[in-house]
Parts: structure tokens; C-alpha cells; sequence
């Protein structure tokens, strides 16, 4: 068997995917080793991306930002007017946690398991057959529950301003079932990821079941639930019913600094970030040009300080213990808060292609760190590494620097999905921090 890609070196210089060479991992026989997996539920879709004016969005019946579901007519008349008029420019496979796993097995070079729905018959060249070829052959689909129609449609909308807009034309994506989800792959799981669209669906529609179903044996099994916020619409709809959610069900929350104020109040990521701890044991807060924030927990008697400057903020000094590895509050007899912050890598692109998925792109790489987290323990469980019960292999500042440079991998390309993983060795380091 193949061990996985691990997400990187004890170097803070740079942050890149190496193959482990802990020697005790050599030692294990090779029926020990056994993998680790990211398992994750999405609405099966295709990206239909077209630039438009202001006039467009309105016209039908859209709003500015927004990630809007549409009926089937409105569908049909909107995108004979972006073919008529030749505006679409790119046809990608989408789906936040589509995009999500896909970059996970890209990164890791490993398995992740999708579920969600697919067409029973697909045709070649439908949307359905797109999806399939743009998703890595490492992201099993074997648990896709077949329909007989065709899969959802997400209009991605780019105004003058670089400014998106979602309209999306459901097909079958919400008939997911509780039955088509498997409890032994959530039980073997280092992580379920969902995301707050699942729970947007039409009454009689099972996907919102489908997805409660998945949790049940998430937490039957003590599987970590991540769960990533959408758009800060989706959010300000009902702030105090996704507090409760994140509190009852949910172990690590991913979203911007928006979607981080409609949940909290707070505009300030690390604010918001702080605030969100209440209910979760780990954050990941991107905020655009800002860069990224990360919080959670650690055990008091096993934190580390930084060697990095100490950071201003709401929180002064807040990164001071940031080598720290992250920690489920359950599992800290006595639980600390760390946080942790990183400016774009290199500044950020100097032309960016597209902001889309830049953010999915961040919690793919957590979830690298934690399921090399997971493989790690089960083939050397007596590393000093497990001597608590650690959600992440790396420290929080570890995480933010390879979380914030896939991210730039993202900016840096069109399409929300990573066309191959990161580079071996990064142009921008000087050749002689190679040759140690
Ligand atoms: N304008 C920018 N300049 C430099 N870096 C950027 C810029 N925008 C985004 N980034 C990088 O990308 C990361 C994620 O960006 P952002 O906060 O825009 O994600 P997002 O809104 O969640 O994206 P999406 O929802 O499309 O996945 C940031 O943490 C930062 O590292
Ligand atoms: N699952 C899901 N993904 C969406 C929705 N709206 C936009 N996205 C995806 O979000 C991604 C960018 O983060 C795009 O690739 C879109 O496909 C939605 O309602 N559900």
C-alpha cells in the first residue's frame, strides 16, 4: 500500500507536501498500515461560469453575492441567454465540498469519499460525465446514490467588479437519502466535512436528513464533523439556529470574515473566530487580503510558545502559544485557547485569476494535516506524538502557513479545483535551503 503524502516539514521556512520519512513508519509491516480518509457530503454540481453586468443579476430576480436556488424556468431562460449570447466562459465540476475533497486527494495524493447523488445513465459530454472527468481519480465515488435526472447547475456569475453571484438550478442534487449513507465509511472517517448549503433544500426533499443521518454516526464513532459556512446569507437567515447547530453537532467550523459576522456579530476575524470557540474546537477564518486566522484548543500543560513576532489585535499577543498542536476541548483536562494568524503567502498572487474556492482551498489543507494526523496514529500510536488525544499532526501555525500558501495555489489558476498538487521545492527559496 501507498503511504500518504504528509503535509510537510518541521521547517517554518516554507510548507509544501513531502513524503514522511519517520523511520518508525519504515518499521511498520506493511499490512499495518492502514490509510486515513476525509468522507464528505455535497450537492453534486457543475460551475457554469459567465461574466455579466449589473443588468443581468437583476433581471432575474438574483442578488449581488448571493448564492440563490432558482426555479426551472428561470433556469432554462438564463442560460439560453448566456448561450444566445456566448457569455459563458469556463465549465468546471463545483460543489464547495466537492472542490473540498477533490483538493484534499490532490494534496494528500490520497483517498477522500464523496457522497451525494449521480445520474444513473450518464451520457458523454453531459454535465454529469464533466463531473465525473474533473474529479481526482483518487476521491472514491463509489458511494454516490444513482438518479434518474440530471445533476445540479450553479450559474457562477462574475460582474464588472469581479464580484460573484450563484444562481443554482437544483436538479436532483437534494434527493440524497439517509439510506445511501454508509455508516462504516463515516465510522472509518478521520473527518465528515459538510457544508451549510445542505441544509437549504425544498421541504420533501431528503438531503437535509440525509445529512443528519451522516452526523448520528459521526458522532456514534467520535468522527470530527467540519463544517464550512456558504455565503454570509445563508447564515443571516437564522444566526442563532446555526449557533445551536455548531454547538450540537459540530467540532471544526471553516468561513470568511462575512460569514464570521453574520454568526457572531463580530467584523473582526480573530473576534469572530474567538466567539465561535464557544461552540466549536477549532476555527478557520480566511479574510481576503488579510490572510487567514485559526483558534482552538490545547492542553495547558502541553502549549507552545512561539518563535514567530508576537501579533496586535482584539486579543493582544494572541499568537503567543501558536505552537501549539490543536486539541478538542473534551479531550484538554484543562483546555487553553490558541490562536494563530498568516498574511497572504508572498503577499498574494500579483495577478489573481480568481478568488473562487480560494477559501475551500485553506480547509483542504486542514484536512490533509488532520487525516495525516489520523494516519499517523494508527500505524505509530506509541509516537510521542499521541500521547494526548491531538486533532492536528502539525502545529496551528504549521496549519495556517500550508492552509494560506494552497490558497495562493487557487488564486493563482481558474478553477476553484487544483489541477495538480503543489510544487516539490518552491521557486522562491534560495537554492542553498535546499542542499542541507
Ligand atoms: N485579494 C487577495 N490578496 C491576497 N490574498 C488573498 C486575496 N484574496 C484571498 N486571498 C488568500 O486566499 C485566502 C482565502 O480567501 P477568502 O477569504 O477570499 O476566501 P473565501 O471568501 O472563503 O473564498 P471561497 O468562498 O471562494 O472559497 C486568504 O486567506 C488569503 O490567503
Ligand atoms: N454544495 C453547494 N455548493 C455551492 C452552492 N452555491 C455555490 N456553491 C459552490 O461554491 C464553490 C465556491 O466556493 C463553487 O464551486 C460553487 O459550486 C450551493 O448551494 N451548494
Amino acid at each position: 500500500m501507498v503511504a500518504m503524502k504528509f503535509p510537510g516539514q518541521r521547517k517554518s521556512k516554507h510548507y509544501f507536501p513531502v513524503n514522511a520519512r519517520d523511520p518508525l513508519l519504515q518499521m511498520a509491516q506493511p499490512g499495518d498500515i492502514d490509510t486515513a480518509y476525509i468522507v464528505g457530503i455535497d450537492q453534486t454540481l457543475v460551475d457554469i461560469e459567465a461574466s455579466v453586468d449589473a443588468s443581468f443579476i437583476d433581471r432575474y430576480g438574483l442578488s449581488l453575492g448571493h448564492s440563490l436556488v432558482i426555479e426551472d424556468d428561470v433556469a432554462e431562460a438564463l442560460y439560453r441567454e448566456l448561450t444566445d449570447k456566448k457569455l459563458i466562459t469556463h465549465e468546471f465540476a463545483g460543489g464547495t465540498i466537492g472542490n473540498t475533497l477533490h483538493n484534499y486527494s490532490v494534496l494528500a495524493d490520497d483517498r477522500s469519499v464523496l457522497l451525494g447523488v449521480m445520474c444513473r445513465d450518464v451520457r458523454i459530454g453531459s454535465y454529469a460525465y464533466r463531473y465525473l472527468c474533473n474529479t481526482s481519480s483518487r476521491t472514491d465515488l463509489n458511494y454516490l446514490q444513482g438518479v434518474d435526472g440530471p445533476i445540479g447547475r450553479c450559474f457562477t456569475l462574475i460582474s464588472d467588479n469581479g464580484e460573484r453571484t450563484f444562481a443554482i438550478s437544483p436538479g436532483m442534487m437534494n434527493q440524497l437519502r439517509p439510506e445511501s449513507i454508509p455508516e462504516d465509511v463515516i465510522a472509518g472517517a478521520s473527518a465528515l466535512v459538510l457544508t451549510a448549503y445542505l441544509v437549504r433544500c425544498k421541504p420533501g426533499e431528503p438531503m437535509r436528513e440525509a445529512t443528519m443521518q451522516a452526523i448520528e454516526y459521526a458522532k456514534k464513532h467520535n468522527v470530527p464533523v467540519v463544517l464550512t459556512l456558504g455565503t454570509r446569507y445563508v447564515i443571516a437567515d437564522d444566526p442563532q439556529w446555526w449557533r445551536d447547530f455548531l454547538r450540537d453537532h459540530i467540532s471544526i467550523v471553516a468561513m470568511n470574515e462575512e460569514e464570521g459576522q453574520a454568526l457572531t456579530g463580530f467584523a473582526d476575524p480573530l473576534a469572530a473566530a474567538d466567539k465561535a470557540l464557544e461552540w466549536v474546537d477549532l476555527v478557520l477564518c480566511t479574510a481576503g487580503p488579510v490572510g487567514l486566522y485559526m483558534a482552538s484548543y490545547t492542553e495547558e500543560n502541553g502549549k507552545r510558545k512561539t518563535q514567530h513576532p508576537l501579533l496586535p489585535g482584539v486579543i493582544p499577543e494572541f499568537n503567543l502559544y501558536e505552537f501549539s498542536r490543536a486539541m478538542r476541548r473534551a479531550d484538554c483536562q484543562t483546555p487553553v485557547k490558541i490562536y494563530s494568524h498568516i498574511a497572504p503567502y508572498m503577499g498574494g498572487p500579483e495577478r489573481i485569476m480568481n478568488t473562487n474556492g480560494a477559501g475551500d482551498g485553506a480547509l483542504s489543507a486542514l484536512l490533509h494535516d488532520i487525516a495525516a494526523n489520523g494516519y499517523h496514529r494508527t500505524n505509530v500510536p506509541n509516537s510521542s506524538k499521541h500521547q494526548r488525544i491531538y486533532l492536528t499532526y502539525s502545529s496551528l501555525a504549521q496549519v495556517c502557513k500550508y492552509a494560506n500558501r494552497v490558497s495562493y495555489q487557487v488564486l493563482n489558476q481558474h478553477s476553484p479545483r487544483l489541477t495538480r498538487g503543489l510544487p516539490e521545492r518552491e521557486d522562491s527559496l534560495e537554492e542553498s535551503y535546499w542542499e542541507r
